[in-house]
């Protein structure tokens, strides 16, 4: 039987993307809808590898754009929860920018995104 540490630390989740210019505004960086998919994606993700159960999205809190994420970088997504409840969990989402040709990196959003677990009949249960 893991902790929970052991189990936040298993369904921490690291997604990678190259940014190429289909994902990019007229400011030739990442749209931030975009990044908001990216990121809800890699939430639900982590929050389903730690429940191993049906996750919805109940909640995005704050999201904070620090740095525009130019084309022709690379993006890593990391999620990792960071609040459990009875039938809800938190995961935070970070995203770093990293240049392809050197070894720069720096982190530019940062969002929160609740899920709650639920059954069949799509009502609240406790997470496991
Ligand atoms: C063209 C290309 C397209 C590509 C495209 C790709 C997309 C790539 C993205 C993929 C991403 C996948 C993501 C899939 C996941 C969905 O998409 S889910 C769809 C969106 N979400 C929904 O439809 C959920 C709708 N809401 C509900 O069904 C109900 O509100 C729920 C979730 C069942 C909860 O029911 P409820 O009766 O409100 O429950 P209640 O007992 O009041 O609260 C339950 C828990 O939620 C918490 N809670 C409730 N409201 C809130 C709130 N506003 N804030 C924080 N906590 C809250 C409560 O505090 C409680 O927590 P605990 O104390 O138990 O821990």
């Amino acid at each position: 039987m893991k902790t929970q540490e052991e189990k936040i630390n298993d369904s921490t989740t690291r997604v990678f993307k190259a940014v190429f210019p289909n994902t990019t505004n007229h400011y030739d960086t990442l749209f931030g809808g975009t990044a908001m998919q990216f990121m809800d994606e890699v939430a639900f993700i982590t929050a389903t590898r730690y429940s191993r159960q049906k996750m919805v999205t109940v909640s995005s809190d704050r999201i904070d754009f620090k740095r525009p994420i130019p084309h022709g970088t690379i993006i890593e997504l990391i999620g990792k929860v960071t609040y459990l409840g009875t039938t809800s969990l938190k995961v935070r989402v970070d995203i770093f920018i990293e240049e392809m040709y050197s070894n720069s990196r720096e982190k530019a959003i940062t969002g929160e995104f609740t899920f709650v677990a639920i059954d069949e009949n799509k009502k609240a249960v406790k997470v496991e």
